[in-house]
């Protein structure tokens, strides 16, 4: 659906030159809800500018829906760029004009009659929940519903992908799961591609499908988000994640507490059906190994519910490596810690 190849950004000229991207390809299928995710400077908005050619790259090739949109000309550009939507973090919508109007004014730029126009509003605000809102101006309405009002203009022209900018950095964390639960139910209905950024791994794990970590201009690390969530490789992703989980202190403490020489510290990582099922339990009980429990999560990724457990195995060394053993035999991630 969206092909970035070879993409490069290169802002200024010079001694002022400053690369955003650097030679970056991305593949993003049709129907998925797609993050990135990096650090402030990391080049997200460039990146996602980018798909619509807000942003022009200065090399490379933006291929959406099997067309290359840097050999269009202007014209043909902004047919297409109607089928990509765009919301924003700061919404961008028109002070002047109401709730009605700001949804209204795509619509009313492809020339569409007064009827259909009223009507696809309407079914809009439907959508979005604001139907008592429709003749209210902007600064009349909270965060969250300005939010709201930005994604019903931005499925107006009925697009093919959304783009989100930062869609719920000025929310709260209550009215981000709002939106959040608004687009993953948009994407789910139309078959919407939405491609979103972020510096909240808590936004990629709550709705999207893949992610990608960008650094410095390029993609460190990329996969479906139970992949890399639970099983993170660049030292960037951890830090992400760890900035969403505990900090590290009472868990370290917990390793290094007094323990039997015999024994070892492992995380094991449950996920899908697995994570409510007893087989830790059957496994000890087969090997005669004990545990102490270090901590535990249990959380979902999108729908998907996982589970994190570390534990102290104690026993002989062979009984431990047998329990290791069978709880992978299972299916089960295990890592050792100490
Ligand atoms: N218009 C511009 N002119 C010059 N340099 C720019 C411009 N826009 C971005 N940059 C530079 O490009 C790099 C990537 O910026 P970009 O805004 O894409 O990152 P970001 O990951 O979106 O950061 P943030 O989360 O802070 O918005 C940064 O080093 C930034 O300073």
């Amino acid at each position: 659906m969206i092909e970035l190849k070879g993409l490069t950004k290169v802002y200024g000229k010079g001694k002022k030159a400053a690369t955003a991207l650097s030679q970056l390809n991305l593949s993003i299928k049709k129907g998925e809800i797609f993050g990135v995710i990096g650090h402030s400077g990391a080049g997200k908005s460039t990146l996602i500018r980018c798909i619509n050619l807000l942003e022009r790259p200065t090399k490379g090739e933006v291929w959406v829906d099997g067309i290359d949109l840097t050999k269009l000309t202007q014209g043909q550009l902004q047919q297409k760029r109607r089928k990509i939507g765009m919301i924003f973090q700061h919404f961008n919508l028109l002070s002047s004009a109401t709730v009605f109007e700001n949804i209204a004014f795509p619509l009313r730029l492809t020339g569409a009659s007064k009827e259909s126009i009223q009507s696809k509003v309407r079914e809009l605000l439907k959508l979005v929940g604001l139907e008592d809102h429709w003749n209210k101006y902007p600064a009349q309405l909270s965060g969250g519903q300005k939010q709201r009002v930005g994604v019903a203009r931005a499925l107006a022209s009925d697009p093919d992908v959304l783009l989100c900018d930062e869609a719920t950095s000025a929310l709260d964390p209550q009215t981000t799961d709002s939106i959040l639960r608004l687009l993953l139910d948009i994407n789910q209905r139309f078959n919407l591609t939405i491609v979103l950024i972020t510096h909240e791994m808590h936004v990629i794990q709550s709705i999207c499908d893949r992610v990608a970590v960008i650094h410095g201009g390029g993609i460190v690390e990329q996969g479906d988000v139970t992949e890399v969530f639970l099983k993170p490789k660049h030292d960037i992703t951890r830090d992400f994640i760890r900035s969403e989980t505990q900090n590290d202190g009472p868990l370290r403490a917990a390793i290094n507490a007094p323990h039997p020489e015999s024994s070892k510290a492992v995380k094991i990582t449950f996920l899908g059906q697995k994570t409510y099922e007893s087989t830790l339990s059957h496994v000890v009980k087969e090997t005669g190994v004990i545990f102490a429990i270090l901590q535990g999560t249990i959380s979902t990724i999108k729908d998907v519910p996982y589970g994190q457990l570390i534990v102290r195995f104690e026993g002989p060394s062979e009984a431990i490596q047998e329990t290791i053993s069978k709880l992978l035999a299972q299916g089960l991630d295990v890592e050792v810690m100490d």
